[in-house]
């Protein structure tokens, strides 16, 4: 939340601690509030009785925060009901509402009859309205859930009321969430059988451990701001999910979300995929051909493994990330486009950075704000919340009846390490699905390495092999399996990589013969 700034407040007001006294007063009569209609009503109510404004106007997001409607509006001193069939059906042609919610900022518009915005969601009356104050709302998760607006028959200066009504109108939307979920309190406890789903509360992910729990804080700064994203983290931790979730939560989730892997094609073809190309523009372009960004107009583009696009590409994206212009190869035109990007790396682009394998100015433009996610093994107990959800997901895909866990199972993958996090778990358990041949999923039936004894028992050394263990078999399967990439990777000349692996018991061909075998147990 926003402080208030007594100074702007004091200068401005007349009374400034009579105005103190009333906002005390509404703060109180909205926390009496017991139903949402009067609450949202009390709101307006207070926004125009406090800025003696004549007209006020509360906007809520519906629940998939695509949908804004108006929902309490107070003129001349009385609630405004209009017919339905009189505004809008929806406000996604409204660029003042919309620059409100896109930039999650204050809009003070002083003279509205020369301002370059329409105001057609202001309602009619004798003497047209000349200047307004829209402020975002957010709810007790600091998310985005509507606008409460206020606008005057003169040219006023309205800034002054935007801290204290902003916070009012913070306060009214912590107070529906709570009073929405009183209605919906289900009067018996939830089935257990169904506990697993009800951890499916962060942006659709599972996981509630406090290392998700800052990624979901994190994820709800940027459902609403257009700014690029990097998620961070290792192989099969969840990027392309976390990816998914802003998308599918953010005011773009009508649009398309569109990902493309950086390493998986050559430099030219990389290219075309992503900018497209006019026909004649090389041997076989037969005809014009959109490209992703295209594709991906008005929505999201997922830029995965981003570290390991080339230079020259770079540079390209780069203009298009601060031109919003697009130029296909061949082509001497450009386009606008209009594209979200949220690039992942499992590479610390920094270090590539500092390399000089990656433009410094690309990971500025790009990494105003990074998401690290958290490895599964600093995830406690999500582990235990995911395996039972993948075993319910591989038993509704098997087309079988649900499968128990025995305790000693969960205990024995919570003992693991995961090095392919997220992902290996998931293979494990559909694996051991397939294993399984009654209906109580056993230790038996997971395929982890022998070396699991618990790791408060091992001694430092043992402890520090794992870990050198696990690196190496990540650089390894991150290379393909190849010595010479994952020795370079490392800094270490091949033959120490080569001594290392032979010490810590690491076979490449086993590496790869598991890593397939994984891939054909993924449902
Ligand atoms: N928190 C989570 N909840 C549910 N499923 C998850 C979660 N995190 C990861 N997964 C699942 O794990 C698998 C790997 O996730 P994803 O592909 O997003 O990882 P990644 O980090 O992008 O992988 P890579 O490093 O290979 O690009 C997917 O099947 C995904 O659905």
């Amino acid at each position: 939340m926003s402080s208030l700034k007594l100074p702007s407040l004091f200068d401005q007001l007349a009374q400034p601690l009579v105005y103190a006294e009333s906002l005390l007063a509404r703060f109180s009569h909205l926390a009496a509030s017991s139903d949402s209609r009067s609450l949202q009503q009390q709101l307006v109510a207070a926004a125009a009785e406090l800025s003696h404004c004549p007209l006020a106007q509360l906007y809520l997001l519906d629940k998939t925060h695509t949908q804004l409607t108006l929902c309490a509006e107070w003129l001349d001193g009385a609630p405004l009901q209009r017919e339905a069939s009189t505004l809008p059906s929806d406000y996604k042609d409204q660029q003042l509402l919309q620059y409100c919610l896109f930039q999650n900022q204050v809009l003070h518009v002083e003279a509205l009859n020369s301002s370059l915005y329409a105001t057609p969601f202001l309602p009619d009356t004798d003497r047209s309205w000349r200047s307004l104050l829209c402020l975002p709302l957010h709810d007790r998760e600091q998310q985005l859930g509507g606008l409460l607006l206020i606008a005057q028959r003169d040219d006023q200066a309205l800034e002054a009321f935007a801290d204290s009504l902003r916070l009012l109108g913070d306060f009214a939307m912590g107070q529906l969430q709570l009073l929405q979920r009183l209605d919906n309190t289900p009067s018996t406890p939830p089935d257990i059988a169904s506990s697993t789903i009800s951890h499916q509360r962060g942006y659709g992910l599972i996981g509630d451990s406090p290392a998700m729990q800052r990624v979901y804080r994190l994820i709800s700064k940027v459902l609403h701001n257009p700014v690029s994203v990097i998620v961070a983290g290792e192989t099969g931790t969840g990027k392309e999910l976390v990816a998914r979730s802003i998308h599918d939560y953010g005011l773009r989730r009508s649009q398309a979300f569109i990902a493309q892997n950086c390493s998986a094609l050559p430099e030219a073809l990389l290219e075309s995929e992503l900018f497209g190309y006019v026909k004649g523009a090389f041997t076989g372009a037969n005809q014009d051909r959109a490209g992703l960004f295209d594709a991906a107009d008005g929505g999201t583009l997922f830029l995965d493994e981003i570290g390991d696009m080339p230079l020259g590409l770079q540079a390209k994206l780069l203009r298009v990330l601060q031109e919003g212009e697009l130029r296909p190869l061949g082509s001497n035109r450009t386009h606008k486009v209009d594209v979200r990007i949220i690039a992942a790396s499992h590479h610390d682009l920094r270090t590539l950075v500092d390399k000089g394998q990656f433009r410094e100015d690309l990971f500025y433009r790009l990494g105003h704000f990074p998401i690290e996610i958290p490895p599964l093994r600093e995830r406690g107990t999500d582990i235990q919340l995911l395996a039972r959800r993948f075993a319910e997901e591989a038993c509704c895909f098997l087309q079988r009846g649900p499968c128990r866990w025995s305790d000693e199972a969960l205990e024995h993958l919570a003992g693991y390490h995961f090095p392919g996090n997220v992902r290996e778990l998931k293979g494990l358990i559909a694996r051991a699905l397939l294993l399984c041949e009654g209906n109580v999923l056993l230790p038996e039936h997971f395929s982890l390495p022998d070396s699991q004894q618990p790791i408060s028992s091992r001694s430092l050394r043992e402890r520090l092999e794992q870990v050198e263990r696990n690196l190496l078999l990540d650089c390894l399967r991150k290379n393909q399996g190849n010595q010479t990439s994952a020795a370079s990777e490392l800094g270490l000349p091949r033959r120490t990589l080569l001594y290392r692996m032979q010490r810590l018991n690491i076979n490449a061909a086993d590496l790869r013969l598991k890593d397939r075998a994984q891939a054909q147990a993924r449902p």
